[in-house]
């Protein structure tokens, strides 16, 4: 990295993935995160984050440079404009504010100065960017961890933080590799983490979706982490289950032009250690009455593989599923009315 000035970076949602980052990039030196948090704001501007982490160890009463329950509208607040900006909320279209507007505030008018970071799970994530920020940098950020934020400002990380960097496709940015590399090496000079290149970013989100369009979903319905959902019925709901589910994806992504390795759907089903007992984050989510990621972990490649003449009733039957916990939360949270009971 050329220049000595740390590089700024404004980190938007401290949850699970958000809160590690944030703390993975202060432990490489070379940047200074403010992380923008909303429910956990008090709990961690008193106390900063209590984290036991399988990479960092145990930190107590941490926090970034800068904690905010804002986002900063840089033109109101006269600051500069960051290096980066890296989005790690969950992201669910059609429940406001979109990704769009989040950002917003914090990028320059036209800008070309920001990179933003997608550090969230979907398929095509940057496409609401490419309409409104089309001179804005997006990487895409794949992110392998497992985190669970248990209570306000309480992190655990029990699986490692892989992450994979690349640039999503845009006609306006000549060689967006070589931030997605200034990316990586300051994401990985902590020297905790493994973050690397990827020179496909399409290809990588398909093979990421093998996993969460069929387990996220499934231990989201079941309320089984991974690896009891590996132990549940001696096998028999991996077996008739979970890889019907991923050969759907599996096929949908070849049927899109992406052809992943043909182990892939095995190497999925067993990538968690069976004892870590992993909760997948649209578990954790349900578990909390969070609103849960359906849309763009089932509903994108759903939708894919349809156009591409696939026939996916696996997904398709847990798509209307995940569809039917999102109302139900919703109705928990005065989000939808419903005609009154007869009496
Ligand atoms: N957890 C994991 O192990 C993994 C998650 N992912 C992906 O990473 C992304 C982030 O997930 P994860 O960290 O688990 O999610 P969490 O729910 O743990 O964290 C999201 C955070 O974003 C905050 N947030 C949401 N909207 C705003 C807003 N408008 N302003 C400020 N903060 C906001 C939430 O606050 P509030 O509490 O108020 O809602 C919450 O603290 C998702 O796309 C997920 O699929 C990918 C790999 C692994
Ligand atoms: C599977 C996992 C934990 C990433 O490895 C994830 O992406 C999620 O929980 O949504």
């Amino acid at each position: 990295m050329t220049g000595s000035r740390k590089k700024s970076v404004l980190i938007i949602g401290g949850g699970a993935v958000g809160a590690i980052a944030a703390l993975n990039l202060e432990v490489g030196g070379l940047t200074s995160v403010t992380l923008v948090l909303r429910s956990n704001f008090n709990a961690v501007n008193e106390h900063g984050f209590d984290i036991k982490s399988c990479d960092h160890g145990r930190v107590n009463s941490w926090k970034p440079s800068i904690v905010r329950n804002s986002i900063p509208d840089i033109a109101k607040e006269s600051l500069p404009p960051y290096d980066y900006i890296v989005l790690c909320t969950k992201n669910i279209p059609g429940i406001p504010p979109t990704v769009v507007d989040l950002v917003t505030p914090a990028l320059p008018k036209a800008n070309s100065h920001t990179t933003l970071v997608l550090l969230q799970n979907g398929l095509h994530i940057y496409t609401p960017f490419l309409e409104t920020h089309p001179q804005t940098l997006v990487l895409s950020g794949i992110s392998m961890i497992g985190s669970e934020e248990i209570s306000p400002g309480q992190i655990i990380q029990n699986e490692g933080d892989r992450l994979i960097i690349g640039a999503f496709p845009n006609p306006n940015i000549d060689s967006p590799t070589s931030a997605a590399l200034e990316f990586v090496s300051i994401y990985q000079n902590g020297g905790k983490t493994d973050c690397k290149l990827g020179e496909d970013v399409l290809h990588d989100r398909w093979r990421k979706l093998v996993y969460n369009a069929c387990l996220n979903p499934i231990c989201a319905i079941l309320g089984l982490d991974t690896g009891r959902l590996r132990l549940a019925a001696d096998g028999e709901v991996i077996e008739k289950l979970v890889r019907p589910a991923m050969q759907e994806i599996v096929d949908a992504a070849r049927a899109n032009g992406v052809v992943l390795d043909e182990d892939v759907v095995q190497k999925m089903i067993d990538v968690d250690p069976l004892q870590s007992y992993l909760s997948p984050s649209m578990l954790a989510d349900v578990k909390k009455g969070n609103l849960i990621e359906y849309e763009n972990l089932l509903g994108g490649p759903l939708r894919e593989g349809r156009k591409a003449g696939v026939k996916m009733p696996t997904i398709e039957m847990l798509y209307y599923m995940a569809k039917g916990i999102q109302w139900r939360t919703m109705e928990a949270r005065g989000m939808v009315d419903i005609p009154p009971q007869n009496v």
